[in-house]
C-alpha cells in the first residue's frame, strides 16, 4: 500500500514531466529510502521526480543500486532518448518562489495519517536510514584503504639458468609468503593461487607432479645412456644388440636426441675435472673407463627394461615446454644491453607472433599441463596417455632402485666423477615415494625440482598483517637461459630493486646452452652488464651467492678451485675463504662498472634451504623498503 507521500510524489512526478520510463514514479515508491538518504539527498530525489529523474544518481552515487534509479546520464544517444521531459516544455504550473519547497510539501506526514501508518512509516524510515548510514560507513572505509593504499613493490629476480632464481621466486615454496607474513590475494594471479588450504593447490600439484616425474625419468635415462656406452666401448668388437635396440628406441623418440642437452652437460663438466682438452672447438669427451667395470646380464636387461622411460622423457618434456634442443637456448650473453634485442624483446611480445608451448606467464605452464592440448580430442588422449605415463614409472620402480643402487653403476658414476646428487631435479634417493600412482609432491620437492623457465613469470603477494599491510608485493621470475636474457629489458624501467642470483658453486661448470662458457664467468659478464647499465645505475641492486650448500659439497669432495680460476691462488680451499673471493670479485665489478656510486648488498644463500633463506629475504625485504621509503622521501 502507498503512503500518501508517495501517492503526493507520483503525483508530482506526474505534472511536473516524469522520465517516459517512469523512473520518477519508481523513486516514489521507494521514499522511505530516499528520505533517509538526507535533506540534499532527499531534495535531489524529489527534484528528480520534478522533472529529472536521471541526474539523481549524480547527487547519490549509490541510490542507483538503493532505489533502482537508471545510471547516470552521459549524454549517450540511448540516454538522451530517455531523457525526461523539460519542466519547462510543458504545461506546469510554476511556482513562486514563496511557494511552499516541493520537499517540504513530499515529506510532511499526511493530515489524515492514522497511528499504523504513522508507526509503519516511521519504521521503514529507521531501517532505510540504517542501510543509509551503513553505505556511507563502507564508502569511508573505502575511501580510507583507497588514501592509504601504499605502492606495490616489484623486484626483478635475473641470473643465468639454473641459478636458483625460480626457486627463490616462486611461492609455492611458501618463502617469501611466510616471511613477508603474505598471502596471496584471492583474484590475482592464477600463480598464486597456491595454497595448501586452497583446492586450486590440489591441481598445481598435478603440474609439480610431471615436473618432478621428469626430472627423476630424465636421470635414469643419463645413467642408461651412459651404461649403453660403456658397455659399447667395453665390447667394441662385439656388437650389443640390446644397445642397438636402444639406440634404435633413442632416434625413433627425438630426432634430436632427447639426452644430448643433459649429457652434455655432465660429459663436458666430466672433461673439465679429467683435465681433457682446452681447446674451446673440441666436443668434450668423457674421461677413460677403468675395466674394473663388470657389466652382467642384469644390467642389459636393467636397461630393456627402463627403455619405456624415453618416451615418457619425451612425453613430459613436451607437455612441460621444455623439449628444446640446445641450439634454441643459445645467443648473446648480454642482449637486454643491445639496441637490436630491444627491438627483438619488443617484437617477441608481439601477439600476433605463432605461440609457442613453453613456461610464460601469460600462458602458465601450470594452466598448459592441466589443460594439455588445445581440442577436447586431444585434451582426452593426454589425459589418457598421462595416465599411462604414471603407469609406467609406476611398472619401472623396482628397476629404476635396482639400477640406482647398484654397486657396478654407482662405480662407473664415480669413475666418470659424475655426482648426481649435485645436480639439479636429482629424485633417485626418492624413487620408492616418488614412483607410486597416488604421489603428491611435498613443499621440498617443489623447491628442489628443476623446470627451465623461458619468457617472464609474474608472482604477487599482499602482505597481510603489521604495519605493511595491505603493500603488494611483485616478484618478476626471468628466464635466465641466453636466449630469455632479451625479454629482461621491458622490465628495467618498472622495478624498485633486482635480486641477482650468482651461484658460487659453478666454478667447474659449462653452460648449458654453450658449453665452451665457464658458468661463473658468465655470472661476471652478466653482473658487469647489469651494474654498468644507466638505465639501472639509480636501482637497488642486491646480489645472492646462491647454492653454498653445493659449494660445500664440492670443497668437500677435493675439488681445488685455483685448478678453475688461477686468480684464486694459494688461498684456503675452504667454504669462508672461497666464498670471501668470489664476493670480492662481484664487489669489484659493481664499484667500477657502476655509473655512479651505489651500495653493495650481497648474501651467501642456499635458497633450497628454505629456514636459512627465510632470514636473507627478511633482511633483504627491510633493505627494499627501506631504500623505497628513502626514495620517496627524496622525490
Ligand atoms: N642444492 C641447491 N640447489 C639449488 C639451489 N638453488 C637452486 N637449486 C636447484 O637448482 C635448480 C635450478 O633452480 P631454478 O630456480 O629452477 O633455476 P633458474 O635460475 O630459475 O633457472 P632458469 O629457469 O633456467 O632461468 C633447481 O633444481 C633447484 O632446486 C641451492 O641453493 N642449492
Ligand atoms: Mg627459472
Amino acid at each position: 500500500m502507498r503512503t500518501w507521500e508517495q501517492s503526493s510524489l507520483r503525483r508530482h512526478a506526474a505534472l511536473c514531466g516524469d522520465a517516459p520510463d517512469g523512473s520518477g514514479a519508481a523513486a516514489a515508491d521507494r521514499l522511505p529510502a530516499l528520505r533517509a538518504c538526507g535533506p540534499l539527498r532527499g531534495r535531489a530525489a524529489v527534484s528528480g521526480i520534478g522533472g529529472c529523474a536521471a541526474a539523481v544518481p549524480v547527487f547519490v552515487p549509490r541510490l542507483p543500486s538503493l532505489c533502482g534509479f537508471p545510471p547516470p546520464f552521459d549524454g549517450s544517444a540511448d540516454q538522451r532518448q530517455r531523457r525526461p521531459v523539460s519542466v519547462t516544455s510543458i504545461a506546469c504550473p510554476r511556482r513562486s518562489s514563496e511557494s511552499v519547497d516541493p520537499l517540504a510539501l513530499a515529506l510532511a506526514p499526511p493530515p489524515d495519517e492514522t497511528p499504523e501508518e504513522r508507526v509503519q512509516r516511521e519504521r521503514d524510515e529507521k531501517e532505510a536510514r540504517h542501510r543509509s548510514e551503513m553505505i556511507d560507513e563502507q564508502i569511508r572505509a573505502e575511501r580510507n584503504a583507497a588514501a592509504k593504499k601504499k605502492p606495490p613493490i616489484k623486484v626483478l629476480i635475473l641470473g643465468q639458468s639454473q641459478s636458483g632464481q625460480s626457486v627463490h621466486a616462486h611461492p609455492d615454496a611458501k618463502r617469501w609468503r611466510l616471511t613477508l607474513g603474505a598471502l596471496p590475494p584471492r583474484q590475482v594471479d592464477y600463480d598464486f593461487q597456491i595454497t595448501h588450504a586452497n583446492s586450486a593447490w590440489v591441481e598445481q600439484r598435478a603440474a609439480w607432479r610431471a615436473v618432478i616425474h621428469l626430472n627423476m625419468v630424465n636421470m635414469v635415462n643419463i645413467i642408461c645412456r651412459i651404461m649403453g656406452t660403456e658397455m659399447e666401448k667395453m665390447n667394441a668388437s662385439v656388437p650389443d644388440p640390446l644397445q642397438m635396440e636402444y639406440e634404435v628406441l633413442e632416434d625413433q623418440v627425438s630426432e634430436e636426441q632427447v639426452l644430448e642437452d643433459d649429457d652434455i652437460e655432465i660429459l663436458s663438466s666430466v672433461q673439465r675435472l679429467s683435465g681433457a682438452s682446452d681447446d674451446p672447438n673440441s666436443e668434450p669427451e668423457p674421461a677413460s673407463i677403468p675395466v674394473s667395470l663388470k657389466f652382467t646380464d642384469t644390467h642389459h636387461e636393467l636397461k630393456s627394461a627402463l627403455s619405456p622411460l624415453l618416451q615418457v622423457q619425451a612425453d613430459l618434456e613436451s607437455w612441460l615446454g621444455q623439449n628444446r634442443n640446445r641450439s634454441e637456448l643459445q645467443g648473446l650473453a648480454t642482449p637486454f644491453m643491445d639496441e637490436e634485442a630491444r627491438d627483438l624483446a619488443t617484437r617477441r611480445r608481439n601477439p600476433t607472433r605463432p605461440r609457442e608451448f613453453f613456461v610464460r606467464s601469460a600462458s602458465s605452464w601450470k594452466a598448459a599441463i592441466l589443460a594439455m592440448g588445445s581440442s577436447h580430442e586431444t585434451q582426452e588422449q593426454n589425459r589418457e596417455r598421462t595416465v599411462e605415463v604414471v603407469k609406467i614409472i609406476v611398472g619401472c620402480k623396482e628397476h629404476m632402485i635396482q639400477l640406482w643402487t647398484d654397486t657396478v653403476i654407482q662405480d662407473m658414476l664415480s669413475n666418470r666423477q659424475i655426482h648426481m646428487d649435485e645436480q639439479p631435479g636429482f629424485f633417485l634417493n626418492d624413487i620408492d615415494r616418488i614412483a607410486v600412482e597416488d604421489y603428491e609432491p611435498t613443499d621440498d620437492d617443489v623447491v628442489r625440482a628443476r623446470l627451465r623457465t623461458m619468457g617472464v613469470q609474474t608472482y604477487r603477494l599482499v602482505i597481510e598483517h603489521g604495519q605493511e599491510r595491505g603493500r603488494e608485493w611483485i616478484m618478476y621470475d626471468v628466464g635466465g637461459v641466453r636466449s630469455s636474457r632479451a625479454a629482461w629489458y621491458p622490465y628495467f624501467t618498472d622495478v624498485n630493486a633486482i635480486i641477482f642470483m650468482a651461484p658460487i658453486s659453478v666454478f667447474d661448470e659449462q653452460l648449458e646452452e654453450d658449453y665452451r662458457v665457464n658458468r661463473l664467468e658468465d655470472s661476471y659478464i652478466l653482473w658487469k652488464a647489469v651494474c654498468s647499465s644507466k638505465l639501472l645505475s639509480k636501482l637497488q641492486l642486491i646480489l645472492f651467492l646462491n647454492k653454498c650448500d653445493v659449494l660445500h659439497s664440492k670443497l668437500q669432495r677435493g675439488i681445488e678451485v685455483r685448478r678453475f680460476v688461477p686468480t684464486f691462488g694459494d688461498r684456503e680451499n675452504d667454504v669462508p675463504t672461497v666464498a670471501k673471493y668470489f664476493r670480492s670479485q662481484f664487489r669489484d665489478i659493481s664499484r667500477r662498472w657502476s655509473p655512479e656510486p651505489r651500495g653493495f648488498y650481497s648474501f651467501l644463500t642456499s635458497v633450497t634451504d628454505t629456514k636459512s633463506t627465510a632470514v636473507t629475504i627478511d633482511a633483504v625485504r627491510e633493505g627494499i623498503l627501506r631504500n623505497q621509503i628513502q626514495n620517496a622521501e627524496l622525490i
